[in-house]
């Protein structure tokens, strides 16, 4: 009679402790199993048998829930690395890779049967069109009753009773890709070519594919996945944000005209549920996916490809807090499979990585239809400047009106005005949760917080002197396509932003609206990846340096980043494009790197800022955040910790933002040693596990709360 050990939710109660149960039969390692734990009834994961207990009587486990395991042994040692890496628990980690109908606490599975028709053992003779029928369709049973009655039409009734045909119940199977008519493939522009030979024929594992804007890295992605194909293996494209998943899509639908799998966070459970059976049967070779596709069950991977590498949105927020790279990488190495990281502008990391040959470089230097756009920095303080909009760039949206070409304008702040602040007594409305400034939402009348999302209908009233005059300063995605359709009431405009993108399939909406009419597309940094329409042919940057005044140490990347990727929205075909970027300061390095589209300026000039100041990667860092209702408390927390961390650069503690009305304290450790990092916070992880004080923890952190 086996003793098994199990990890057992609540997550919280302690990190990765495992509690020994007695059952009846063999149980593998991966399955979920009901217990008693603390007088209630939980669900646990079975990890493997023990020796019986000395020390205490082990209960009995109450029910088996799983025939088979849920995780293979890939998906075991990756658990066990994040929860390493991230300082997470082990159940968080199952969870995060699992589709929610099969996660831990889950009882029922969302699945969804339907009739399919098997030979059966008929004997007795048929009517003569029966017969022929049957004939007809017997090579392809078992098949879907529905497929089989639209061809046998009131003869499957005879069929049935006879006994030629069974009815079955098979698990329903969709793909949620539609179909698109079939594309060939272009002829390889030289630079393609070279890439594609140096990613076949090096032993390197890694590589990173560094190609200006619109240069056909997807191009390069889809002649790999060809040849990994044609080997039998599997391949997963990982994009950033479900925004680019439809265009992803198309492109490997037109190409492969085979059944693929599509995972991403606006499918329902059950959608979740199917696309990831489809991998675990081997029904599928190809997953196109956002972060959360990198846990699908492969069994033969062949290729990983991740478009867009330097995107932020690859790293999860909440517990693990993982990057989709290091699971690629991960992923990579266990099925002794290549790794493309793909981007017009890689992450300090990667091309850091690179540079010392790590990875292996590979450059598409040159765009495959035009040139690069032409870019033109705009000083706000000079010049005419309405409701944002200078008179410049106001001049250049009408020209492509006229010509019938199209704009995409850029603002990366969603809302109506940003701040509500009062004219009388100068008090701004701030959220009760987070004590930052709510924004004004103005077609649903909100107020919302940008950071914890919750809205309050908005009064118009000041609470602290009820007066109903605020500040009109500032703009927000909503705003400002209101004043630009009045400046051009004829254009046709499509907004896409966190707003117009809640509902599913939204992204897909939106942008075939504007592709099909649409004159001008205004959004956030939404629309700054991927998006190739050829008759785009101006971009607006409306506040280039926004992103700049933040004090954080990625705050010139990611600047960096937007400015260069939208700009390579304009002129991808045979139009010339051009690019507007207004700003207040444009001596800066990241604007003349952009100017130039120099991204070997910009990554040098920011190594040297990351040197001086002892930033990744040149030291790995994590974050550790105290929370509590009394400031002081979690400020006596942090001092004790920083206190005790006398190996590690320790800066801090500072104030930040609130969560849920609790105040909020951070530390930030610089070590030059991941595993050194990683132990003295798991020490102190264990300790802070059932304190007062709360302790959040970012290992890797890629923004620093504020
Ligand atoms: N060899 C080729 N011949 C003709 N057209 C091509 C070729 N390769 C790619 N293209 C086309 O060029 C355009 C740009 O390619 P793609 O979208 O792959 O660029 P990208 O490098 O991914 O750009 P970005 O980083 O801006 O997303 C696409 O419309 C694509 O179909
Ligand atoms: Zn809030």
């Amino acid at each position: 009679m086996p003793f098994i050990q199990v990890y057992v939710e609540p997550l919280a109660l302690s990190l990765n402790q495992m509690f020994t149960y007695h059952s009846k039969e063999k149980l593998e390692r991966g399955i979920r199993v009901k217990v008693e734990f603390n007088h209630k009834e939980m669900v646990a994961i079975v990890m493997g048998e023990c020796e019986k207990p000395t020390d205490f009587q082990a209960k009995e486990i109450l029910e088996v829930l799983d025939e088979k395991p849920l995780l293979n042994d890939e998906l075991f040692e990756l658990a066990e690395y994040m929860s390493n890496t991230y300082v997470a628990s082990k159940m968080s980690c199952f969870k995060t890779m699992l589709p929610p109908s099969l996660r831990v606490q889950s009882k029922t599975k969302p699945i969804i049967m339907e009739e399919w028709f098997e030979q059966g053992e008929g004997m007795s003779s048929l009517t003569p069109k029966a017969k022929e029928l049957f004939e007809k369709l017997q090579p392809m049973l078992p098949m879907r009753s529905s497929l089989f009655r639209k061809q046998a039409k009131t003869h499957t009734k005879q069929l049935l009773e006879k006994g030629y045909i069974r009815s079955i119940k098979r698990e329903k199977q969709e793909e949620i890709a539609s179909d698109y008519e079939e594309d060939r493939p272009p002829i390889l522009s030289e630079d393609q070519e070279k890439a594609i030979e140096t990613i076949r024929n090096e032993e390197n594992s890694t590589f990173l594919l560094h190609g200006v804007t619109g240069s056909g890295k997807t191009e390069v992605f889809l002649q790999l996945a060809k040849e990994t194909i044609e080997q039998g293996k599997q391949v997963l494209f990982l994009v950033p944000e479900i925004g680019l998943t439809p265009l992803m899509i198309q492109r490997v639908k037109a190409r492969f005209q085979q059944k693929i799998a599509i995972y991403h966070s606006q499918l329902s459970a059950s959608e979740k549920y199917q696309q990831y059976q489809m991998v675990k049967n081997k029904e599928v070779q190809i997953v196109v996916g956002t972060r959360s596709a990198c846990f699908m069950p492969f069994h033969d991977l062949g290729l990983i490809l991740m478009d867009e590498e330097h995107d932020t949105s690859y790293k999860q927020d909440a517990m693990p807090k993982y990057h989709t790279r290091d699971i690629a990488l991960f992923r990579s190495a266990y099925h002794h499979c290549k790794l493309v990281l793909a981007s017009a502008t890689p992450s300090l990391e990667s091309y850091a990585r690179a540079y010392k040959g790590l990875y292996t470089l590979v450059e598409l230097k040159r765009r495959i239809a035009k040139s690069m756009p032409k870019i033109e920095l705009v000083d706000l303080r000079e010049g005419e400047v309405e409701g944002g909009l200078s008179k410049n760039l106001l001049d250049k949206i009408q020209d492509r009106l006229a010509k019938k070409e199209q704009t995409i304008l850029l603002l990366n702040r969603r809302g109506y005005l940003p701040v509500m602040k009062c004219r009388k007594c100068e008090e701004t409305i701030l959220c009760p949760d987070c004590g930052i400034a709510l924004s004004y939402h103005r077609s649903e009348n909100t107020l919302v917080c940008h950071c914890c999302g919750n809205t309050y209908p908005n009064t118009n009233t000041c609470p602290k002197c009820g007066s109903h005059d605020f500040y009109q300063h500032g703009m927000g995605t909503e705003k400002l396509e209101g004043s630009i359709q009045t400046k051009f009431p004829e254009a046709k405009i499509v907004r896409m932003d966190a707003d117009t993108t809640r509902k599913k399939n939204a992204h897909q909406k939106l942008l075939k609206a504007f592709e099909e009419e649409g004159d001008i597309l205004i959004g956030t940094q939404m629309v700054a990846k991927g998006l190739d329409f050829p008759n785009v042919t101006l971009v607006g940057i409306l506040q280039a340096d926004a992103g700049l005044v933040r004090s954080d140490y990625r705050a010139n990347e990611t600047t960096y980043e937007m400015l260069e990727q939208a700009s390579g929205r304009a002129g991808r075909a045979d139009k010339e494009g051009e690019v507007l970027i207004q700003t207040f300061d444009r001596s800066h390095y990241v604007m003349e790197s952009v100017l130039n589209h120099d991204y070997r300026k910009f990554f040098q000039t920011e190594m040297q800022y990351r040197h001086l100041g002892n930033y990744p990667p040149f030291t790995y860092m994590a974050t550790l955040i105290f929370s509590h209702a009394e400031l002081s408390q979690a400020l006596f927390e942090a001092r004790k910790v920083k206190d005790e961390l006398k190996e590690q650069r320790v800066l801090g503690p500072i104030e930040i933002s609130m969560r849920q009305k609790k105040k909020r304290v951070r530390l930030l450790l610089k070590d030059k040693s991941q595993e050194h990092l990683e132990t003295t916070i798991w020490a102190l992880a264990h300790r802070y596990k059932s304190n007062a004080v709360k302790l959040e923890i970012n290992m890797h952190p890629l923004m620093l709360e504020e």
